[in-house]
Order: C-alpha cells, then structure tokens, then sequence
C-alpha cells in the first residue's frame, strides 16, 4: 500500500486508473472487494444488510481484512484520508442521513422530529439560484466538412448570442442574446470548466454538509460527456494517464481529496454509486449483474425524496478507489452509434459521492454531516430524423426524450413563480424523481448547459438556451445535513453563548464593577499587600522583621477574603439583576406580540420601549405598544416622561436607579436571533469564496487578448461577487436584438 501516500497533492501527482492499475495491484483489488465482481463483491457496504427483499448476493459477509478496515482506531500517515467505515447497507446509510446516532454518551433524549428539523433549518443558508453555465464545443470535423459555419458569438460577459435565422416563411428569427454565469467558449479547456464554473465552490459545499448537483444539458453531440468525463477511450481497455482531457469529475475528485487533506480535525467517510436510466429503468453500473436487473425507485419517508433501493454503495478509502468507480461506470453505460455521435450517451447516468464527517466537539459530542456530490451526464436531446435512429437506438431516442420533456415541465413549472405551489410532475419519470431534490429542493446545483456552434444545429442551440434560462430562474434552499441530536446541541451552545453575551451586556450596562469601586479594591490591595521577600532573604531576617511580614501577609489574606464575599455578593446581585430584568423583557415581548396581533388598533410607542432603547431624542425604538388596553393605559400616557411605578419600585429595591440610571438608558435584552456571531461555521459557508484568486484576473485577461482565443467569459455581477452560489445573477431571458 505503500504506493497510495502522497496520491492526492494534485494532478500532477494523481494516479490515473490505469496508471494505478499498472503499477498498482492493491487498488484495483481493493474496487473488486468492494464492488463488481458478483462472487467477489464482499465490500463493507453490504456486509450486514439483512434487509428484506435485498438480493441475495448483497447479503455477504465481510472478508476479514474488510472488517479489519472497519477498526474506527484506525491510525493513517500524514497524507492519508481519514476514514472510518460504518459497514452500512447503502439503504441504511440513506435512511441514517436523517435519524443517525446522537451524543457519545447518548443522554440527549430523543426530540419531536418537526423540533429537530426547524433546529436543523436554522443552520441552512437562504435561497438561491441555480447555478447555470454554458459551454460551447468546438466545430467537429465532421460539420467543418460539410462546410457548417459558426451561428453562435460571444458578447462577453457571460453572455452568448445566436445569430437570426433568416427567410422561411415564418419570417425567420431575430438574433437572441442570453446570459449565464458564466459561458466556455470553444477555446476553453477542461481545467477552466473546473476552476470558473463554480464545481470547486459546490465541492466544498458537499464537504460542508449540503446535497450538491452538477448536471450536463444539451443536444447529442454537444459535448456532456466530454465536459464530464473527457472524450472517448480516456477509460477504455487502454486508459490514459493523467490528460489534460480528463473531465470534470476526473478532476472534482482530485479536488476533493485536496480539500479533505486539508480539513485535518475532521473524520471522513466516503462512498460513491453510480447508476444509469436506460428506457425508464434504473441499472446499477457498479454491480449490473449479467442480466443488468433493473432497481426500483422509492420514496423515503424519513429522507423525504426518492432513493434507488439495493443501490451498491462502495467505501472509497483513496483517490484510486473513487477513479476506480468512475471507471467502472463509464465501461459498464450504455453507449451507442447515430449519425450525429460515434459515441452517444443512451442513457442519464448519476454518479453520486457521499461525504459523511465528523468533527469532535466538547465533552466528547461529534458534530456529524451528511454532503453529498452528484455528477449527472443527462443523454442527449435527439431529433430522430437528424440521427437517423432506428430499432433499438429510436426506442432509446423515444426514451431519452421522452424523460427530458418531464425533466423540462418540472424546470418550466419551477421556474414560473405564478405557478409557486402548483404540482411539479417529478414522479412522471425516473429521471425528475432522482433530481427532484437537485431542482426545487434543499440542494444546491450548477447547470451546464452544453451548445454546439453549427448553423445545422442552430434550432438545438436555442431550445437549450432557453431550457438553462429557465432553470436559472428556479431557486432552492440549500440545506446542511446533520444529525439533528447534534444540531440540538449546537443549537443550545449557541443559546447558552447568546445568553451569556447578553449577560455581559446587562453587567456592563448596571455598571456592577463601577470603575471607582473596582479601583478602590485594586487600591486598597496594593496598598495591603506585603513586600517581596527572596526565600534566601527570609532566612536573614530578625524575628521582629518575620512578625511584621507575617502580620503583613495576614491583613492581605483578610482583604482577599472580603473581596471574595463582595464578589459573591455582587454575582447573586447580578444573578437576581438579570432574572428580573429577562422576565420584564420577557413581559414586554409578550405585550408586543398582543398589539401586533390587532391589527385595527394603531400602535405607538411605549413607555417600556423608551427606558430599553435610550434616550428620548432617539426614542424611535423598534417595540411598539397598544394604547388602548386599560392596563396599560397609565405607562403608554405617560412614556416619555415617568418610569411606571413596578419598575420604579424594583429598581429601586435593587439600587439600580440610584446606582445607573445613566447606564441604564440603552439597555436592551439582545435578541439571540440577532447574534449573528454565534451562528455556526456551517451556515456561512454561502460566503467562502469558491473561485480562484485569480479568476477576475484570468477572465480580464481573456477579454484583453484576442477574442477569438478566448476561453471564456463571466457575467458582471460575478465578477463583482465571484461566490457565485450567493448571488442572484438576473437573466435577459430570451433577450431579442432587431
Ligand atoms: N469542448 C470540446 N472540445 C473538443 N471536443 C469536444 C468538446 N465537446 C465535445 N467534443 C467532442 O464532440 C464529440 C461529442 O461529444 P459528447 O459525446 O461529449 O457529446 P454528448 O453531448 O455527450 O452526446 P450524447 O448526448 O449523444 O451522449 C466527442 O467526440 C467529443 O470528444
């Protein structure tokens, strides 16, 4: 195993499949404990499945050396990845996405599920927009000889413009202007796809815990495999090393582990699956079988989404093993021959990898999340006729076009906010039914929509234009994945933070350690406490001498302890001090909601919001009060003027009047809700900044040298705010240039 250090310190250094495969016996045998072969596949994920209706050659029980892997003590060099394997079933792993384990001692009680999520929904970040970019391929050979011309210009700016079609006898088509994120020219390479798009930004959104998609869009023939995976024969018999063809999963898995190295204090468990949907069925690439027995899509209630039952989910320890399940996917999809492709994708694959992470928090409590990443490579839209599809390749083609069309009304539905709440046809196809939480859900997703330049496929280029217009319209809600046990414990450490905040606040507001009276104790000590002696010194000193120090030391020790009492003291003082002044915050709150609950009777401010915002100039507080109830009347009438009496009455009881009437004024019990501070790591991580240093730089550059080789170009907003995934970016949906 020696061979795996250092495996992941960039793509310079990554072994490829077949470079690994080469010179390297142990991963390919450790892909084969863990998935393909029927007779062999005893990998941990399917060791302890004893679930109902699962087929039988999952049920196998761990080799030795597997269970070996499964030690959690599990002691890795420097650059390894962490990984502690859980043995789970694929189904359990999912269902446990939700319910998972607690505190290590396990003494947090099990809580009402609608508690937990609106726990767990506190740590998510805000809606936002689907991510959409463009690519557009290179003239083929094929349309350069056929004398095809390039119908698709690039404006700059993440804008893209299909020229007008001409004649007809629908009186043509105007020239149309659309605009994305970002947008790849032809010149753009695999690597750029990968540092502009926003993929590394949606990687460590994955780490960090949310459910993350990038999926492929586009006609035949347009370039989504070669996007995703690279083109043909970089997997095949003969594979490649590392190229600078490798796609973007290739090198979001490289990423990946660099990223993983990084976060050092945190545990990670990784497993990958990868399935196509070929004719409405659902096969498993990594474990086919001979008869490629297609598995059912179900709805989980706990996860709340749709999940593929007995999918083989295969532990990924290393780099290697993540490559290997790439490479056993692309070899096992179904791939076919038309007209416009030698090598046409025949079906949607997903390849998903789960990022399970634990981090140790205090008192033993680990903070567990559940990230996941999928790379979807849709099949292409066919025009049959163009193809020339026939038998077997038409019946796909049908297919295809068939699920995207459901795939299109769920993005056209979506994306209609006069439609917000309307039925969403997810369940009409297998393939909307898997991206159903991808879409509208609580995941975040990038969109790349691939468009070939060709006048021949000028009418493709539109629709697809259109079709990721309309999705950059639909916003989700990005959801960090917790154990919600462990999002209540958060959840409690950030009260208790929040309370003690407030705390400091109300002691530095009552002015209980007054800078006199403190001053007074530091005074009064400095001028008790007694001299320095040396050790050696002592033994010198005369009796009369070591009778002063003594009484020296003595005195000082008395002023310690009264200072300990007063300190004692003044701490019940404050305890009492808060107590009163949280309930009174508390009545008030409540008084709030009471008049903003009648909305016929108009509010004005009130007497207790005077004395909580500060001083009478700026009484523009935020509580407002009824005048009307009789109860209230005497303290609403006379607000700026008097202190009511209760209070009066306890504040003099506890000299707080007397002692900070000044102080007092700008009290105000913060709110925990606008303690923004103590929000956790997870619920900003919408601001990390996922592009490159240099991104703004490179793209700049690439506008200043020649047009023709630029690689790409990105919308102004992003460059403004290159953390794409938080900024709404606003489409010229369909923009038409006379
Ligand atoms: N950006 C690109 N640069 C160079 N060649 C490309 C590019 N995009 C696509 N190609 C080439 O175009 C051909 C078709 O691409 P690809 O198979 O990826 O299309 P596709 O959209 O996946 O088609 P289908 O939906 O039929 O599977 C391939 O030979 C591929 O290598």
């Amino acid at each position: 195993m020696s061979n795996r250090k250092g495996m992941v310190k960039g793509p310079e250094n990554v072994k490829t499949p077949h470079n690994s495969r080469g010179t390297s016996p142990a991963r390919s045998n450790s892909f084969k404990n863990k998935t393909t072969s029927p007779k062999k596949n005893a990998g941990p994920t399917v060791a302890n499945n004893s679930r109902k209706g699962q087929s039988p050659d999952r049920q196998r029980k761990a080799t030795p050396d597997r269970q070996r892997r499964r030690t959690p003590e599990r002691k890795t060099s420097p650059d390894q990845i962490i990984v502690r394997s859980r043995g789970n079933s694929p189904m359990k792993y999912r269902e446990e996405n939700i319910i998972s384990r607690g505190s290590e001692n396990g003494s947090i009680e099990r809580l009402d599920d609608d508690n937990l999520q609106r726990i767990i929904a506190s740590y998510n970040q805000d809606e936002d927009n689907i991510n959409v970019v463009v690519r557009v391929r290179p003239l083929s050979d094929k349309e350069i000889k056929a004398g095809d011309d390039m119908v698709v210009q690039f404006p700059g700016n993440g804008q893209v413009m299909v020229d007008a079609i001409p004649g007809g006898p629908g009186g043509g088509q105007k020239a149309r202007l659309f605009s994305y994120n970002v947008v790849f020219e032809p010149a753009a390479t695999q690597e750029d796809v990968l540092q502009y798009s926003g993929m590394k930004r949606l990687i460590e959104m994955a780490v960090e815990g949310f459910r993350c998609t990038c999926f492929c869009y586009g006609q035949t023939g347009s370039g989504k495999t070669h996007t995703l995976t690279g083109p043909p024969g970089l997997f095949g018999i003969k594979a490649v090393p590392y190229s600078d063809d490798h796609g973007l999963v290739f090198r979001s898995f490289v990423y990946l582990f660099q990223l993983l190295q990084e976060h050092t204090g945190r545990t990670f468990v990784l497993k990958a699956s990868f399935l196509e949907i070929y004719n409405e069925k659902v096969i498993d690439l990594l474990n086919p079988g001979t008869c490629r027995k297609p598995l059912a899509v179900r709805w989980s209630k706990k996860a709340r989404g749709f999940f593929v039952e007995n999918l083989f989910t295969v532990d990924c320890e290393e780099l290697d093993d993540l490559m290997a399940v790439l490479e056993e996917g692309i070899r096992n999809r179904s791939v076919g021959r038309h007209n416009m492709n030698d090598y046409s994708s025949r079906s949607h694959t997903i390849l998903s990898v789960h990022i399970t992470s634990e981090e140790p928090s205090e008192n033993g409590v680990f903070i567990s999340r559940f990230g996941k990443i999928n790379f979807v490579d849709l099949a292409g839209s066919e025009m049959t006729k163009k193809t020339q599809s026939e038998g077997k390749t038409l019946e796909e083609a049908n297919n295809i076009n068939k699920s995207l069309m459901v795939l299109g009304y769920c993005i056209a539905s979506l994306s209609d906010p006069k439609r917000k709440g309307t039925h969403i046809p997810y369940r009409d196809s297998k393939l909307t039914k898997l991206l159903a939480d991808s879409l509208a859900g609580n995941g975040v997703t990038l969109m790349i929509a691939c468009i070939s330049p060709a006048r021949s496929n000028i009418f493709e280029t539109i629709n697809t234009l259109r079709y990721a217009a309309r999705a950059k319209k639909i916003r989700t809600k990005p959801v960090v994945l917790m154990d919600p046990r462990e999002a209540l414990i958060i959840s409690l450490k950030r009260e208790v933070a929040s309370l003690q905040s407030e705390n400091e606040y109300l002691r530095s507001a009552l002015n209980v350690y007054s800078s006199s009276s403190s001053g007074d104790a530091s005074e009064r000590r400095a001028a008790q406490t007694p001299p320095h002696v040396d050790l050696e010194e002592l033994a010198k000193l005369e009796g009369p001498q070591l009778a002063e120090l003594v009484r020296l030391y003595m005195k000082e020790n008395e002023a310690l302890r009264k200072d300990n009492e007063d300190l004692f003291l003044s701490r019940d003082l404050l305890q009492r001090d808060h107590e009163i002044v949280c309930r009174e915050n508390e009545r008030l709150l409540k008084k709030l909601e009471e008049v903003n609950s009648s909305p016929l009777i108009p509010a004005r401010p009130a007497f207790s919001a005077e004395i909580l915002g500060g001083d009478q100039e700026s009484s523009s507080t935020n509580i407002w009060t009824n005048p009307i109830p009789d109860t209230d009347n005497k303290t609403a009438d006379n607000s700026s003027k008097q202190i009511p009496e209760s209070i009066q009455k306890e504040l003099d009881k506890r000299q707080i009047g007397a002692r900070n009437n000044a102080n007092i004024k700008g009290l105000r019990k913060p709110s925990s809700n606008d303690d923004k501070t103590h929000a956790p790591k997870i619920a900003q991580v919408k601001n990390m900044n996922l592009n490159n240093k240099g991104s703004d730089e490179e793209s700049k550059k690439a506008e200043e040298t020649d047009p023709m080789k630029r690689r790409f170009s990105v919308a102004n907003p992003l460059v403004k705010n290159p953390d794409m995934f938080g900024s709404v970016i606003s489409i010229t949906d369909d923009e038409e240039l006379n």
